[in-house]
């Protein structure tokens, strides 16, 4: 009996809300919701073909464990509560081959992942640029051909943590503030210091104006001009494609294949006045903000709930004149943080005051995200974290593909202004022009 993996990652998905975090260890890919398929082909040549899913009937039937082999390989982790009835078992490996139903990828595309992935883990910053633009193309083809690329390189960076004893190869940050705060400014000054101690960094700015601009502001070269020459630093703009989940899946994507390039620290920089951050939060080990030493009407822009997700805040410009200014912020952000619900059991947020033109305070900063780094990872809230963040990325993906799909589907679409317009004028409540909504998608799917 044959069975195909594509079936097998569709039933994953699924089934996904019916295995407990913690009793599995599994890495959610982009892939599992809309499996390409050049990649699931891309994927299962080789191994898979030599490992060829099929229950023979010597085979006890529900072990499934003749499939374990191939999806490993694929860097499917999985632990035995995976897969936890028999019938689940049967329903996982009883299908058709996967290569029933897909094409080959063609040599030139073969060739075209291969050149990228090599040339990213040898460290090739020209492969990596590549390799973004890869997965930012909006290009459906292209799509595939980077789903299969990401799928690689995260089979290699899951291989890279077991060696590193599974620490996480890089420590992401996040850093927002708003505009005029010397984001730039410290970012140029933090990242040639921690250049010149040897570390590789890459800034990712996400630029919500980017997308309506056409342009990208944050990742323009222009604002940290000496960082974007130092051969171990590489920034690059993210464009969101306006939604939030185009933040939360681009970046994501390019935060893997920079770490799969060794860059071992990455910075994703935002403008902390729009949602952005929010979603940027979501996938940072420690969220720093940066304000300036200005008074409440220059801060209005922030939102409250920024702060509230800030580990560390750092007072900018904490230099000449500035300084008094800056003592004062940084006594009213002590205050107020102390009032915010505590978020983990060995971190408290903390606040200090930098000036990125005379460099004071900036070291001392750092050591102080090392430090969250370190109890964070010790105390396993690091890991956990990174996990929940997992899951919440699943989740988004998820409803912006359902969004998606809805919104396309003809007959909903048809409907869409009617209803809409119904609801406006007050002849239909919102809900039940929700549910009819709802039931022509269902009826159609
Ligand atoms: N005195 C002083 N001025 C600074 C410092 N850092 C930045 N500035 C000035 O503040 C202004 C804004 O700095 P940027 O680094 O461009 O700020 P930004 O947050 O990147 O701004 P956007 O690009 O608009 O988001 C510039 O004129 C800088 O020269 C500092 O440490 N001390």
């Amino acid at each position: 009996m044959r069975f195909s993996i594509g079936e097998a990652t569709s039933h994953i998905k699924s089934d996904a809300s019916r295995f407990p975090l913690g009793t599995c260890t599994m890495s959610i890919p982009a892939l599992l919701l809309r499996p390409p398929q050049p990649l699931l082909r891309g994927l299962f040549t080789g191994s898979f073909h030599r490992h060829h899913c099929v229950s023979h009937s010597s085979t006890p039937r529900g072990r499934g464990l003749s499939c374990a082999r191939p999806l490993k390989s694929l860097g499917f982790q999985y632990t035995k509560q995976m897969l936890p009835s028999n019938s689940l078992r049967r329903e996982f490996c009883t299908q058709t081959t996967l290569k029933d139903y897909t094409e080959e990828l063609s040599d030139k595309e073969q060739r075209l992942v291969d050149r990228l992935y090599t040339g990213l883990i040898q460290r090739q910053r020209a492969c990596l640029a590549e390799s973004i633009t890869l997965i930012e193309s909006t290009h459906h083809r292209k799509k595939d051909l980077a789903q299969v690329l990401l799928q690689k390189v995260l089979v290699y960076h899951r291989e890279q943590e077991q060696l590193n004893q599974g620490k996480p190869l890089a420590f992401r940050v996040g850093l927002s503030g708003p505009p005029g705060a010397g984001k730039s400014t410290f970012i140029e000054y933090f990242g040639k210091m921690l250049t010149e101690r040897g570390h590789k960094l890459s800034v990712l700015a996400v630029d919500p104006s980017s997308f309506t601009s056409g342009g990208s502001l944050l990742g323009d070269k222009t604002r940290m001009v000496e960082l974007s020459k130092d051969l171990n630093a590489y920034i690059r703009p993210s464009p969101t494609r306006g939604t939030l989940g185009g933040v939360t899946r681009t970046t994501n994507e390019a935060i893997l294949l920079c770490e799969g390039g060794g860059y071992d620290i990455i910075l994703i920089e935002t403008v902390g006045v729009g949602q952005s951050e929010f979603a940027v939060a979501d996938m940072v080990d420690m969220f720093v903000l940066l304000l300036p030493p200005a008074g409440g009407d220059e801060l209005q822009g922030i939102k409250r709930g920024i702060v509230e997700m800030a580990d560390l805040v750092a007072v900018t410009k904490s230099d000449g004149d500035f300084v008094v200014p800056a003592r004062r912020i940084q006594a009213e952000y002590v205050s107020a943080l102390k009032l915010l619900r505590k978020r983990s059991e060995v971190w408290s947020p903390q606040v200090v005051r930098i000036s990125a033109k005379t460099g004071e305070g900036i070291a001392e900063m750092w050591d102080k995200m090392r430090d969250f780094q370190n109890v964070m990872l010790a105390s396993g809230e690091l890991t956990a974290k990174r996990r929940r963040q997992q899951k919440v990325w699943m989740w988004n993906l998820i409803q912006d593909n359902v969004l998606e799909h809805f919104r396309a589907h003809p007959t909903v679409r048809e409907q869409i202004p009617l209803l809409e317009s119904k609801v406006l004028s007050g002849a239909l409540p919102p809900g039940l022009a929700a549910d009819l909504l709802l039931k022509t998608f269902q009826k159609r799917n």
